[in-house]
């Protein structure tokens, strides 16, 4: 079964994360999910690089991401693939940004997290922001 290694951010403002809503997608599982933004690692791309380019890419934030703003790591199994994504958090001191994919965007306070319908693969990470 295909195995993907996925970075993602968690974009903090002040007291606010960004949350971000897919869009449709070929698996049901995944359309219309609240996810942190990012996207696979490629080939010679280090965790943080590949964050980095995701973030430029996806949304035209420009931030310096290291192994020290590392959050914690999900291992998942979709009916359709394993996803390996490693968590980094990311403060930013500006709370703009291009939304060029998603379809829609909340900032919200680490209590309300649990309101939104997220992708599977990011219980674990929700809850942990939760507790802190
Ligand atoms: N970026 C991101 N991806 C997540 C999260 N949770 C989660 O299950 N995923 C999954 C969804 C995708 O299968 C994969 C991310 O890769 P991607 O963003 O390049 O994938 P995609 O489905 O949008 O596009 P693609 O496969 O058609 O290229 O990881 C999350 O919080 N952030």
């Amino acid at each position: 079964m295909k195995h993907i290694e996925v970075v993602a951010g968690i974009i903090i403002y002040k007291d606010r994360i960004l949350c971000m809503q897919r869009n449709a997608n070929k698996y049901d599982y995944l359309s219309y999910k609240y996810e942190f933004p990012g996207g696979k690692v490629e080939p010679d791309e280090t965790n943080s690089q590949a964050l980095m380019r995701e973030l430029r890419e996806e949304m035209e934030i420009e931030i310096n991401i290291s192994e020290s703003d590392f959050f914690m790591t999900v291992v998942y199994q979709y009916p359709d693939f394993k996803v390996t994504m490693h968590s980094y958090i990311c403060q930013v001191n500006s709370p703009e940004f291009i939304r060029k994919e998603h379809i829609n965007h909340l900032w919200l306070k680490r209590q309300d997290l649990d309101k939104l319908d997220w992708a599977p693969a990011d219980q674990p990470i929700v809850k942990k922001l939760m507790l802190e």
